[in-house]
């Protein structure tokens, strides 16, 4: 039987998933969390509980030992399997990839030249490509770009107001988590199908945040920009920040591109204000001042994204929540959605707290959900499609 091997790497974890190449059943799927600090990983394979295990710290410190204790694992619990293809999220694909693609030699050195753009993703994406080539060297590798599902942007949305030059050279608003809203943009056509044919805002809340705008199924807003920086305030990332910022760290304190790329990506967002913690689940338990501020201001950015993305569209009919934060805080949701009633939108405060697929109440004209996203899923399909018209190109051969 054969296999597909999705692995989506993130700045502290590395999440990845095996499915059977013909139907997309799932056999396993697990994660290394807290690298940099103390490692864990945890996988559950097909129905049976869950394992997880401390990883020794000093041995499975970084992203590059991570993985091969993934393959270990994918190797002892599924020696007969062969892995068909591997299927990579690539964060960052810049102007010239819109579509999930075969990686090559030149593909690959494409893609090394964007991490700038993506300091906390793309080295380590690209990191799983090379480990990957290396323990399957028969599979076929194929990047799959959390940009691709925003390249059908409006011009409006996609550039900044500076000298055109920039924007030809690729300096443009991108978009992040477009594996996330894709897989949601289809669940939800299941789900709701004149909903998801309408006016949709996503919110996908997890450690990197962002808000996608979606009129008839296709991206026309992003709340992230050129990088994964901007927008929503994070775990560690900023969000929207005055460029003005950016120079007085340079000019008057004197701070490299170097630490003010730590300052911005690293100290800021959730636990930049907290003090304390870039996990939402800490910080709501910790109750602290700064805590309570950290939270406040995420919710306040939320809802003053919602409004301008409400105005783009020209009304709503769903807003979804996705995102370890958004699937699981269920205060942070009724936070944002309070005194919505002007846009016709009343939460259902049981079904909200409960995790319900719809937490809006029956008079509710928007109608919100929560949908468990699943890039891994996402990834796998595009693979699986890569792999299969490799197959084609060489029987016709
Ligand atoms: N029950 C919960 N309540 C509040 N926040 C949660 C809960 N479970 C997870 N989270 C938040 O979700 C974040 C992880 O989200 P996830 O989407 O998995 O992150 P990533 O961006 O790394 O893929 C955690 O850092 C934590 O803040
Ligand atoms: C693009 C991005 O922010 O991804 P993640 O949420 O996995 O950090
Ligand atoms: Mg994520």
């Amino acid at each position: 039987m054969t296999h597909i091997l999705t692995l989506n790497a993130g700045s502290s974890s590395i999440k990845f998933a095996l499915f059977e190449a013909d139907t997309l059943e799932e056999r396993v799927r697990g994660q290394v969390e807290g690298l940099g600090t103390s490692p864990r990983l945890s996988a559950r394979v097909a129905d049976a509980e869950k394992t997880e295990s401390d990883l020794d710290g000093n041995a499975v410190g970084d992203h590059a030992s991570a993985l091969a204790a993934i393959l270990a694992l994918i190797e002892s619990r599924f020696s007969g399997a062969r892995i068909k293809a591997v299927g990579h999220r690539i964060v960052h694909g810049g102007p010239d990839y819109s579509a999930p693609v075969v990686i090559d030699e030149q593909r690959f050195a494409d893609l090394e030249r964007l991490i700038p753009l993506a300091p906390l993703h793309q080295p380590h994406n690209l990191s799983g490509v090379r480990a990957a080539q290396a323990a399957f060297p028969e599979a076929v590798q194929v990047a799959c770009f959390d940009t691709a599902f925003h390249r059908q942007h409006p011009w409006v949305s996609d550039t900044y107001a500076l000298p055109l030059e920039l924007y030809d050279e690729g300096v443009r608003r991108y978009g992040f988590h477009g594996l996330s809203y894709e897989y949601v943009t289809r669940a939800l056509k299941q789900l709701a199908p004149m909903h998801a044919a309408g006016r949709v805002i996503v919110s996908h809340l997890g450690n990197g945040a962002s808000m996608c705008a979606i009129q008839g199924g296709q991206s026309v807003g992003s709340t992230m920009g050129f990088t994964a920086l901007d927008g929503l305030p994070m775990g560690t990332r900023c969000g929207q920040l005055d460029p003005g910022v950016v120079l007085y760290l340079m000019a008057e304190k004197g701070l490299s591109a170097a630490e003010i790329e730590n300052l911005l990506y690293k100290q800021s967002g959730l636990k930049g204000l907290s003090g304390l913690s870039n996990d939402m689940r800490v910080l709501e338990e910790a109750g602290t001042v700064e805590a309570r501020r950290a939270i406040d201001y995420f919710v306040y950015r939320i809802r003053r994204e919602l409004g301008g993305m409400v105005a783009v569209l020209s009304g709503l009919d769903a807003l979804v929540f996705c995102g370890g934060i958004g699937e699981n805080a269920w205060r942070i949701r009724e936070r944002v959605c309070q005194d919505l009633g002007w846009l016709g939108l009343e939460l259902d405060e049981t079904q909200n707290r409960e995790g319900e697929t719809v937490i809006s109440s029956y008079r509710s004209r928007v109608r919100v959900f929560i949908i468990r996203t699943n890039e891994e899923l996402m990834i796998a399909d595009h693979a699986a499609k890569k792999a299969r018209k490799a197959d084609e190109s060489v029987a016709a051969a």
